[in-house]
């Protein structure tokens, strides 16, 4: 018995990806997403890893699923891909849909809660040639692309995500270069992240038909300055301004913050937005998925280069008018990329969030830890990583006890998978994945995870 409970009917689910776990990339008519072409290219993923096998998750999905439902979860989030299901971003891929039908049946079966996440950075290839995400003409596709899932699937999937992390995609894939499609202009990343916001706008009204729910999942940070300087309190404004104020204004309030647009001016950010853009993005979502990982502690620094890396090649800052930011270790224990361990910091986001914006209720999208993993005896003992969620999850039930309206929460991830640039040197996975032979393995924190959700708490 749960003696810290959560409310009746709390999602308890872990999530994935299309590219980071589904392998076969050129099967039943699949055509090349950004993120083939970038991890094929020398000197962007580490040891010249790729998504091409992946976790053979699109052979394997109804294995994975039988064992989310023996393992008690109740949901599970999942990313389409939509060279799978538009081949070249137009046009409609039956066998692409057929199998996102095959592994929701198989989820409902289970009696597991699907939620689809349309965009998780697997652009089609052929739209990227055609300008990619700074091309506002993108949104408009993905618009397209929403309304052909959503006719093929919203009988059995009732909750959608439109983009999955906007930051990353725009910042990392068209700012520093460490993501697909690996392009380095600042000018560029501020175009890709408006337009991600307009797909989302485009997309959202067509997504609610058939009583479905529509959200998004934005990665927050809590940022805190490392001193209360003036230069260093600026530093932590720009910082908080582009990576959470940018995104939850639009999302929620229909308007950029001011002094987001006047730091991204030298950008040409105001050339972007066009009339009626901002009504079109603002008060469409029904719920707001939150990532969350860790906490930035910044100083101003006019010599900093970056920001925590996010892939082994991070040499360019994605921080457009925030170069001149530092990120440091505030001495807490970190996981194995690098980040704090600092589950305060989930709960400051979520009362920020629900005090600060309009109410709407919440989802923790994703959340969870890489850490070194050691197979012994036939299992995997990873209380770090079962340490992690805890703390976070006690986090999420003081937040809910402050009034916050969270109603899920999904592990990132189920399975050990590709980390993008770090390839598959991070685990993140409650599921150890023998690379060699696909042989799944849950981890500790698999079997205490799945007590949890089957007790609808922690003990
Ligand atoms: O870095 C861990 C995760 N963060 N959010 C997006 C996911 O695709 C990543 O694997």
């Amino acid at each position: 018995m749960a003696t810290r409970g959560f409310p009746e009917g709390f999602a308890w689910g872990a999530a994935t990806a299309s590219y980071q776990i589904e392998g076969s990339v050129t099967a039943d008519g699949r055509g090349a997403s950004i993120w083939d072409t970038f991890a094929h290219t020398p000197g962007k993923v580490l040891n010249g890893e790729n998504g091409d096998v992946a976790v053979d998750h699109y052979a394997r999905y109804a294995e994975d699923v039988a064992l989310m439902g023996s393992l008690g979860l109740n949901a599970y989030r999942f990313s389409l891909s939509w060279p799978r299901i538009q081949p070249g971003g137009r046009g409609v891929n039956g066998a692409g849909l057929d199998f996102y039908k095959r592994l929701v049946d198989e989820l409902l079966e289970q009696g597991i809660t699907p939620y689809a996440t349309l965009y998780h950075w697997d652009l089609p290839q052929e739209l990227q040639d055609a300008g990619g995400w700074p091309e506002r003409d993108t949104a408009y596709r993905f618009a397209e692309y929403a309304q052909v899932a959503h006719e093929a699937l919203s009988d059995r999937v009732k909750h959608w995500m439109t983009v999955n992390e906007p930051w990353c995609a725009a910042f990392l894939g068209y700012g520093s270069g460490d993501h697909a499609p690996g392009l380095r202009s600042s000018a560029q990343a501020v175009r890709a992240a408006h337009h991600l916001l307009l797909a989302h706008g485009l997309a959202a009204p067509l997504l609610k038909a058939n009583d479905c729910l529509v959200g998004a999942a934005p990665n927050l940070y809590a940022v805190t300055p490392v001193s209360d300087s003036e230069a260093d309190l600026d530093a932590a404004r720009r910082i908080d301004g582009l990576q959470n104020r940018f995104f939850l204004d639009a999302l929620l309030r229909g308007s950029y913050p001011e002094d987001v647009v006047a730091d991204l001016e030298p950008f040409g950010f105001a050339d972007v937005v066009q009339p009626g853009d901002l009504d079109l993005i603002g008060g469409k979502v029904d719920f707001l998925g939150i990532n969350y990982y860790s906490r930035h502690t910044v100083s101003a620094d006019p010599d900093a280069a970056g920001m925590v890396a996010t892939s082994p090649f991070a040499s360019a800052s994605p921080w457009p008018g925030a170069e001149s930011v530092a990120f440091v270790n505030a001495g807490r224990p970190v996981t194995d990329m690098g980040w704090e361990v600092d589950p305060g910091g989930l709960h400051e986001i979520l009362t920020r969030v629900a005090k600060e914006y309009p109410s709407v209720p919440l989802y923790i999208t994703e959340n969870g830890a890489a850490y070194v993993d050691t197979v012994a005896d036939g299992g995997v003992d990873d209380q770090e990583r079962l340490d992690y969620i805890e703390a976070h999850l006690a986090a999420c039930h003081d937040a809910i006890a402050d009034g916050v309206p969270l109603k899920g929460y999904f592990a990132w991830s189920f399975l050990d998978n590709f980390e993008w640039g770090w390839g598959y040197g991070k685990r993140f996975g409650l599921v150890y994945v023998d690379y060699e032979t696909q042989v799944r393995i849950p981890k500790s924190s698999a079997h205490w995870y799945g007590r949890v959700a089957r007790h609808n708490g922690l003990s």
